[in-house]
């Protein structure tokens, strides 16, 4: 475990693995941290160069005063990559870790080798969607909501068993309130249309069919324009890497190797 420094905003960084493998960097969703990429990881060969970071706002990360832009979480992942003297980087990216990864290939291409994008698109709802939420949740804080959200997050069948479910669902509800609407002000600016258009990288894209975040349709659209490879994940949410943790970790092998 490390702390990286950007302009005064401690980042928590996980970097595992031998320091002359290819490097995977990873970055999760909204109100999840980086456990939510422990059990995907734990199927990956042992020769990557793994790194993951709580993004400004969750997990051990400092959670600066919001609102953030999609540029600043861009610039922490820049910042990371920079400080660990990161190269030829597949950036694998859930949800709003999908949009810092087009953040990152806009600001700084020469760091990004390939792009994995798991649940994600290039413009994720609306500003007035997002707005909605934050006012929402100004109003009662996360954990309330907290039970609703697991509906999009997890597919029926894994939502059975409560105690499954447990974990992601104190994470979210114990997520600093200022960093999760911070993220959602993030999203809510975030239009990458152009640049999923004008990519020139390998893409892979992966969504659970029970997704009711960023539903198949819309994952499927933005794989059209990056002009990805797609893959539909079956009995999962938003989160397919904690559902289907060896299957995921395969497409991403698979990939790894065809764009070695
Ligand atoms: O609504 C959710 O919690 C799912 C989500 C949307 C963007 C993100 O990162 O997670």
């Amino acid at each position: 475990m490390q702390m990286i420094l950007n302009a005064g905003v401690a980042l928590h960084v996980l970097d595992t693995g031998p320091k002359d493998g290819a490097v995977v960097m990873f970055a999760n969703s909204l109100g999840t941290d980086l456990r939510v990429w422990d059990a995907l990881i734990a199927h990956l060969p042992a020769d990557l160069r793994v790194v993951r970071f709580d993004k400004r706002g969750h997990g051990l990360s400092d959670c600066p005063d919001g609102p953030y832009a999609i540029e600043d979480l861009a610039n922490d992942a820049a910042v990371i990559a920079d400080t660990l003297g990161l190269k030829d980087i597949t950036f694998v990216g859930l949800s709003i870790g999908g949009l810092i990864g087009h953040g990152l290939i806009a600001a700084r291409p020469d760091l990004v080798k390939a792009l994995v994008l798991m649940d994600t698109a290039a413009k994720i709802g609306t500003p007035e969607f997002w707005n909605d939420r934050i006012s929402s949740m100004q109003a009662t804080g996360i954990a309330p909501l907290a039970a609703g959200v697991m509906e999009r997050w997890f597919a029926e069948k894994f939502r059975a068993d409560a105690l499954r479910v447990a974990p992601w669902q104190n994470m979210l509800s114990r997520t600093p309130l200022e960093g999760y609407l911070g993220c959602c002000a993030a999203i809510a600016g975030a239009d990458f249309t152009e640049t999923a258009r004008a990519m020139t990288i390998p893409v892979l894209a992966m969504v659970g069919d029970e997704d009711g975040a960023t539903p198949p349709e819309l994952v499927q659209a933005t794989a059209k324009l990056c002009g990805a490879e797609f893959h539909l994940i079956k009995d999962a949410g938003h989160l397919p890497c904690v559902e289907h943790p060896a299957q995921t970790a395969q497409l991403i092998t698979d990939f790894l190797k065809r764009t070695a």
